[in-house]
This record gives structure tokens, C-alpha cells and sequence, in this order.
């Protein structure tokens, strides 16, 4: 379970989370909208251990691996996908290559492509990053504006990838400024003056 309980967040005396409460149960998939700039990409980053809350706690099972898509994921612009991804990987000491190059294939990425990451189109790249928050079997999964990017077909792959994610029991956390069709949320919260509403 993870539980973030009164966080206070503020840059510069700006104060863009405020007293937020959040409890997600095990294989719940939550979504967060706000508009740009309400303070989702901020809310991961306290979640990943980024940054530190002002006050307030985060608390989840000790046993709890975070995986999170934020922002522009990094790559090593002149490896391959399947290189760049391993590196990521062994960095934890959790590489996992079956399950990697089956998820690549599930996205249409041919783990074979010896292309570099730097010919990759936009939708390519978004589809790594989506699957270096998953490849690991990390339980907490953090999604950024996950289908930037992405054409419809990959959107269904997608929403296909949530629907494994939840028999496999994983907390799940999309943010977005919009709906994405076809997504059925246990939860959809709103993110406005730094608190998350119904
Ligand atoms: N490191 C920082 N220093 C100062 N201000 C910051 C910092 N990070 C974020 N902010 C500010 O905090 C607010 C929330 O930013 P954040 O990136 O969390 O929003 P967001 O909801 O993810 O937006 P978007 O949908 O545009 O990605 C913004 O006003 C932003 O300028």
C-alpha cells in the first residue's frame, strides 16, 4: 500500500502541493488530472524520493519498488533500445530480460534493432520509457502523461499493459491534463490548489 499523508511542497514560497492525502491499495489503478502546472510531475518526484516533502510522510511496504515515466525519460543516445534498457536494468541489479524484450515486442519494438535510441521517433522513445517503469516488476508504477506521443494502436497496447499490471497486483498512478479513452480507473482524482479532489 502507499500512503502519502499531509504533504507540503513549495518552491520559492510558491506553494504547489498543500496538506495532499493519498492511499492506494495494491493492484489499484489510480488517475491524477490536472492542468499544467498543478503539481503532478511534483507529487511523483516526492513519491520516487527525488525530492522531499516540506512536511508531511510517504510511507509503503518496505518490500516496494517504485518504476516511474517522468517527464523526458534519458537515454544513451548512440546504444540501442535493448542496451539502453539493460543498462537501466543491471543499474539496479534487477534485469529482467525476458520480461523486457517481451514487453518490447508487445509494443512493436523489435528487441533486435541495433538502431540507435537518437533515430528513434517520439511515440519510440515514449514506448521505452513506458517500459523501463515496468520492466524491473517494480509494484509502485508512476506514469506521466503516459500517451504523449502515442498512436492509437499504441494506445490500446498500452491500456492492455494497465489491465497485466492490475492481475499482477500493482499500484498504478497515471497523471494527465485529459481523459484518455478506453482507461477504466478505480479512481480518477483531480489535482487543484495543491489537493487531490473527486
Ligand atoms: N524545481 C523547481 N523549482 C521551482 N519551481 C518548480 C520546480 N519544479 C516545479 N516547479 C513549479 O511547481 C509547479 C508545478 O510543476 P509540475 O511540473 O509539478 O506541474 P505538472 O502538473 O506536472 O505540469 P505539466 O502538466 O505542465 O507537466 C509549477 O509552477 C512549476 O513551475
Amino acid at each position: 500500500m502507499l500512503l502519502i499523508k499531509k504533504i507540503k511542497k513549495t518552491f520559492n514560497r510558491t506553494n504547489v502541493l498543500s496538506n495532499l492525502t493519498l492511499e492506494v491499495k495494491d493492484g489499484e489503478l489510480v488517475h491524477i488530472e490536472g492542468s499544467n502546472g498543478s503539481g503532478k510531475s511534483t507529487l511523483f518526484k516526492l513519491i520516487t524520493g527525488l525530492l522531499q516533502p516540506d512536511t508531511g510522510t510517504i510511507t509503503m511496504d518496505t518490500a516496494d519498488v517504485v518504476g516511474a515515466l517522468i517527464e523526458n525519460p534519458g537515454f544513451l543516445e548512440f546504444e540501442s533500445a535493448l542496451t539502453n534498457l539493460r543498462f537501466l536494468g543491471n543499474s539496479n541489479h534487477r534485469f529482467d530480460e525476458k520480461r523486457t524484450t517481451e514487453l518490447m515486442k508487445q509494443f512493436e519494438l523489435d528487441p533486435k534493432n541495433s538502431q540507435a535510441v537518437s533515430k528513434y521517433s517520439i511515440g519510440m522513445r515514449q514506448k521505452l520509457g513506458i517500459i523501463q517503469a515496468v520492466m524491473e516488476n517494480q509494484n509502485v508504477i508512476l506514469l506521466d502523461e503516459p500517451t504523449r506521443g502515442l498512436d492509437t494502436a499504441s494506445i490500446d497496447q498500452f491500456i492492455e499493459l494497465l489491465q497485466k499490471l492490475k492481475t499482477e497486483n500493482k499500484i498504478v498512478i497515471v497523471a494527465s491534463h485529459d481523459h484518455i479513452d478506453g482507461i477504466h480507473y478505480d479512481k480518477t482524482l483531480s489535482l487543484k490548489n495543491g489537493k487531490l479532489v473527486e
